[in-house]
């Protein structure tokens, strides 16, 4: 049995984890902590708080489990890191220096780093690269993306994702991307790569890569109706970073995917 602390056990997806976690054969809850309502897990019998460290000390963790915020995060992958602990974080919204403190702390402890940990999302990112490799220059890539009203970051990780790995695709970089429009924008670069933000109602999430090109365009569009197929990729995660050499890793990693070329 993996023994797994979550963190920010107390929110959307925590409380998913939480169930799943404890659904699995292989996996045990060990611990949980939240920020405002961490009085809310004492009923799930294991150590919990507000504090990863105190709540890690306790539980003999091999494993956390992060959606939390890239703030929160960045902090628990210093505590984690403290004390040789495997880290699977699915929180986005990260600057490239708080991105780049994750990589310091997975310098001692192996870290899978996801915006997305939907296997279909994965598969959908891979589908997407090889389509921009062979359409090429030809075609006018968008990236749009709608989540629920309570999302806090825009545009999500997994468009972040999405825009790079297109870009890296192309051969282009980060000066072609494009996060909204305004204005007389006049007409439209032909190396851009626009990201466009939907928030709404309870959407759980939606993306879509739109390839236009002339008299005909390509839509590769993944649905996500539940919360669970992120929460199962996460434990996926979780089972394979325990005991792995330290090093930052993706989803590409842990399913295995080659290295884009
Ligand atoms: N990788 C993936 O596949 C997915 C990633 N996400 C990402 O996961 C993160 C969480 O999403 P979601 O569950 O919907 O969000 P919620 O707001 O529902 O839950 C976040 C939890 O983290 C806690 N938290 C937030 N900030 C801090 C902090 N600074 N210190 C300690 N605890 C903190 C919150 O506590 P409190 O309630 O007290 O604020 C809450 O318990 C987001 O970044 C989201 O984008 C979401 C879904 C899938
Ligand atoms: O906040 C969410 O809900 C989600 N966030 C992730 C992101 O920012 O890409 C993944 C998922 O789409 C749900």
């Amino acid at each position: 049995m993996i023994r797994t602390v979550l963190t920010g056990a107390t929110g959307r997806m925590g409380a998913t984890l939480s169930r799943l976690v404890r659904e699995a054969p292989d996996l045990e809850l060990a611990g949980a902590t939240a920020r405002g309502q961490a009085g809310q897990l004492a009923a799930l019998g294991v150590p919990s708080g507000d504090d990863l460290g105190r709540v890690l000390d306790a539980a003999r963790a091999q494993v956390v489990i992060d959606f939390t915020s890239a703030e929160a995060s960045v902090v628990h992958a210093r505590q984690c890191a403290e004390r040789g602990v495997a880290l699977v974080i699915g929180s986005t919204g990260f600057s490239p220096e708080a991105r780049a403190e994750v990589a310091r702390s997975a310098a001692s402890i192996p870290v899978v780093l996801a915006p997305n940990t939907s296997v279909g999302v994965n598969v959908v990112i891979r589908m997407a690269a090889e389509l921009a490799r062979v359409l090429g220059d030809g075609y006018d890539v968008e990236v749009l993306e709608a989540h629920h009203r309570m999302k806090k970051d825009a545009p999500s990780g997994t468009a972040l994702k999405l825009a790079e790995v297109l870009a890296s695709a192309l051969g282009r970089g980060q000066e072609d991307l494009t996060f909204a429009r305004h204005g007389q924008i006049g007409a439209r670069p032909k190396k851009e790569i626009g990201v466009q933000t939907l928030r709404g109602g309870d959407v759980v999430g939606e993306h879509t890569v739109f390839f236009y090109g002339e008299g005909e365009r390509i839509e590769l569009t993944h649905r996500a109706t539940s919360r669970d197929q992120f929460g199962l990729g996460a434990l996926r995660a979780a089972r394979w970073v325990t005991g792995r050499t330290p090093g930052l890793y993706d989803m590409a990693d842990v399913l295995g995917f080659p290295r884009a070329p």
